[in-house]
């Protein structure tokens, strides 16, 4: 009987598990949108028993589509949206409050508290970030803060914080083990990531008592098995990263140097730096790579905020078209943008500005303006992003930056890969499986568990699909720069005088 790895890949906008064979091949897939939650414009909520439930149900639906036995599953590798913060009762396992999602800007009040009070630096050394609302640590005081009785309970120790990973993991083991992995920690803004444990000062700072964070382990490790009433059978859950370090890992990116971009609800550039801890002078957070053995590998990260949903907005709220692949056709039906550009800042801006009083804006419509020229300036922009960062890597790390790796639901859109390539000048490379999140989640486990022998069987897995060369004259990639960089500007600071 044939055997598999099951990957748990839960994203902002879905919940997904694949199921993959030795050479890396998707077996089964099954797909689960989440519903967002927007109570306040720049807040954003996910219902956490939504988030276990979804992805229960498509765990079901993926084994029961091709008949595979839960014996046929040697091993789970758990991916998930990073940040995303859910507190819930020890005892009773239930959530005190809605998930508050890594794109919330609720919390910016109390960075800039923490910025006037003189910690910036000290968390960009202890932690590799940039103080943002981005990061767990202010979404959990929020909470504590503001769900009635919430800091008594988490001072009695009846409540647990978790990432994602750590909910999934407590929910499949049915509330036996809470833990998380390093990648995770390290995008909570309360994780060393030097000595590699949670950082008292900062716990302070916050008023988190320990006893809410999950145990930290390495990547690809064993950290429980499945309870047996609800996969029939106890799998060992053998993996665990945030999605983008297991991007980094499923793309193959093992040494130094090596670089990817995946295009989801975010766009997050990262490169692997191995044992060196950079601390970036261009807007770059360092953090912590996945991998399978006892070391621990670092990388630089540009996280963009909006890339794909830059495309589910023209989908859900302008209602431009229906499915997110329908953005690519429109695109195509005209030659430019005809002078429009759009800055998709719905929550701030990411690196490299770290702004978090950027907003929307679209500039330079004219009566001409068609509906195809406002979906192929989204679809630029969200390049236009991604160049800033690699711009920031290229000067930052020293790199020539001369291929680049993509992987995400949006690299499937040929146009947004070729502009991206056109607008970088350099060459873009999408593989095969463009599932790179699930594949890497499947790697740490499937290697924990001995499905895979070493990182060089999964090199060879690696099978490009489409390689996407430069293809526009630098005089004109340097007049629609400019543009861009005057559109940036208007999106820059535009909510500061509300927010002051
Ligand atoms: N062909 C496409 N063109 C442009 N955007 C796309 C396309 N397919 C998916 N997307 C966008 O990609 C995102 C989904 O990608 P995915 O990798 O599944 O994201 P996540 O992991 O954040 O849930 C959505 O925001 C969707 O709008
Ligand atoms: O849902 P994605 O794939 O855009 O990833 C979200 C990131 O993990 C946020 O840091």
């Amino acid at each position: 009987m044939k055997d598999y790895i099951m990957a748990l890949d839960q994203g902002t906008t879905s919940s997904r598990c694949i199921l993959f064979d030795r050479k890396g091949t998707v077996i089964s897939k099954a797909q689960k949108e989440v519903k967002q939650i927007y109570p306040k414009p720049g807040w954003v909520e996910q219902d956490p028993k939504e988030i276990w439930a979804s992805q229960y149900a498509v765990l079901k639906e993926a084994q029961a589509a091709r008949d595979i036995s839960s014996g046929q599953i040697l091993g789970i590798g758990i991916t998930n949206q990073r940040e995303t913060t859910i507190v819930w009762n020890r005892y009773t396992g239930e959530p005190v409050y809605n998930a508050i999602v890594w794109q919330c800007r609720r919390t910016a009040g109390q960075i800039e508290q923490l910025c006037r009070d003189g910690l910036a630096s000290y968390v960009t050394s202890r932690t590799g970030l940039i103080p943002d609302a981005y990061f767990s640590a202010a979404k959990i005081s929020w909470i504590l803060d503001h769900v009635p009785g919430a800091r008594e309970e988490a001072e009695q120790g009846n409540l647990l914080f978790g990432t994602v990973d750590t909910w999934l993991i407590w929910k499949l083991t049915k509330g036996r083990v809470h833990v998380t992995d390093y990648t995770n920690a390290s995008r909570t803004m309360l994780f060393d990531i030097e000595k590699l444990c949670w950082d008292k000062k900062l716990l302070n700072y916050f008023r988190i008592p320990e006893s809410m964070l999950p145990q930290v382990r390495k990547s690809s490790s064993i950290y429980g098995y499945t309870d047996a009433d609800l996969m029939g059978a106890g799998i060992p859950i053998a993996g665990a990263a945030g999605d983008q370090q297991a991007a980094l890992f499923g793309q193959c990116c093992f040494e130094k140097g090596e670089i990817k971009n995946t295009y989801g609800t975010g766009c997050f550039l990262l490169m692997n730096t191995g044992a060196d801890r950079i601390v970036s002078g261009h807007g770059l957070l360092t953090t912590i790579a996945a991998c399978d053995g006892d070391s621990i590998q670092y990388a630089l990260e540009g996280s963009v905020f909006a890339g794909g949903s830059a495309v589910q907005w023209l989908r859900d709220g302008m209602k431009l078209f229906q499915q997110s692949e329908q953005s690519e056709s429109f695109a195509r039906r005209v030659k430019d943008s005809n002078g429009v550009y759009i800055v998709p800042a719905f929550s701030g801006m990411g690196a490299p500005y770290w702004n978090p009083d950027a907003r929307g804006t679209i500039v330079g419509i004219s009566r001409g303006t068609l509906k195809e020229h406002l979906i192929r300036a989204t679809l630029e922009s969200v390049a236009y992003q991604v160049r800033d960062v690699i711009e920031a890597m290229r000067e930052e790390a020293g790199v020539a930056l001369d291929r680049l790796k993509v992987d995400g639901g949006a690299s499937a859109n040929n146009f947004l890969m070729q502009f991206q390539a056109d607008i970088t000048g350099s060459p873009v490379y999408r593989p095969d499986c463009i599932e790179t999140t699930a594949l890497g989640a499947a790697y740490l486990a499937g290697l924990a568990v001995g499905y895979w022998k070493s990182k060089s069987d999964i090199r060879a897995n690696w099978q490009l699909n489409c390689k996407f060369t430069p293809n526009m004259k630098s005089a004109d990639r340097d007049d629609l720069l400019k543009g861009w960089r005057r559109a940036v500007s208007c999106a820059l600071f535009w909510a500061q005088e509300e927010n002051s």
